[in-house]
């Protein structure tokens, strides 16, 4: 079987044209969705990414601001600075972006953030409602990974996920994601024993582990829908993802390569919630008059 790939750029290619078409409307309303990204340091990753985000909003039409700080600015000046953008009504959405400093705790700023605005998904309160199945803020890459399943028409219900990795931003959320899509969710992680046994018998392998070509193809299952979350940048400067790529699409039915893959989906779907927390707080001001 040679499989599907699945194409990130071309799937958040028409997600975006759709948000720009709700943002278009947004704006005849009176209200422009904006977006505030918050970086600690100088991570050239970071900026990658943050170059990425500020792409996707100006083609979208959502406002874009950048507070870009040194690395040694500190927890309480980031805290201040957090607190004044939840009391600015002209921006919708904050993102830190992650990883911050070691002298700044993450958890600290996660929680800063105003729930209205947390357009990562990544406060306690938008995590819980995640967890029971409540309306909130989903965060992108776990969503992005949802979206490109369904866009391809994979049956998620009934079949059985291997997630491997379980860090909060990505593992923890997309089982559970996948969870409320009616899939028995495994997940596997660096202490699991047998790693193999479980990926052989996965329908949906979802691996998110950051080590280069960790998942061999001799460990997934024919047929099965594989998504590979990794970003491993090699000595000689290529990218690649967690899961062997060139012999796995020989395996499986669906893959995602690395890059063209999740990535563009998770910067995607970070333009959905600022669009999503735009539209809620119009909301409550047409509720409010
Ligand atoms: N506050 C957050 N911090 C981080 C998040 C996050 O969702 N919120 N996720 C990652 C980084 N990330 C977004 O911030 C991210 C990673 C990768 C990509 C991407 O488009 N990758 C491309 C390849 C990019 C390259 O060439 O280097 C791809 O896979 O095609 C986008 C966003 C950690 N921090």
């Amino acid at each position: 079987m040679t499989a599907t790939i699945i194409d990130g750029k071309q799937i958040a290619k028409q997600k975006r044209e759709a948000l720009a078409k709700e943002v278009e409307q947004l704006k005849l309303e009176g209200l422009t969705p904006k977006l505030v990204v918050i970086l600690v340091g100088d991570s050239p990753a970071s900026l990658s990414y943050i170059k990425g985000k500020r792409k996707a909003a100006e083609e979208i039409g959502i406002g874009f601001k950048l507070e870009h700080f040194s690395g040694d600015y500190s927890e309480k000046e980031l805290l201040q600075l957090i607190n004044s953008y939840n009391n600015n009504s002209e921006f919708h959405g904050i993102l830190v972006q992650l990883p911050l400093p070691k002298h700044i705790s993450e958890k600290a700023v996660i929680e800063e953030i105003s729930p209205l605005k947390d357009v990562d998904g990544f406060h306690p309160l938008n995590v819980g409602k995640m967890m029971i199945g409540q309306e909130s803020f989903l965060p992108c890459t776990p969503a992005g990974i949802v979206e490109m399943i369904k866009s391809v028409g994979a049956e998620i219900k009934g079949k059985h996920v291997v997630v491997v990795g379980r860090s909060n931003i990505v593992g923890k959320p997309v089982g559970q994601l996948l969870l409320n899509e009616d899939a028995t969710v495994t997940y596997c992680h660096s202490k699991t024993a047998n790693l193999s046994e479980f990926t052989k018998v996965a329908d949906i392998l979802i691996a998110a582990v950051g080590r280069a070509d960790f998942i061999k193809a001799d460990d997934i299952k024919n047929g099965a829908v594989v998504i590979d979350v990794g970003v491993n940048r090699l000595d000689n400067g290529k990218l690649c993802g967690d899961v062997e790529f060139e012999k796995a699409k020989e395996v499986a039915s669906f893959i995602t390569p690395v890059p063209g893959g999740v990535g563009p989906m998770t910067i995607t779907m970070l333009a959905h919630n600022t669009v999503q927390s735009a539209k809620n707080q119009l909301k409550n001001l047409q509720g409010s008059k």
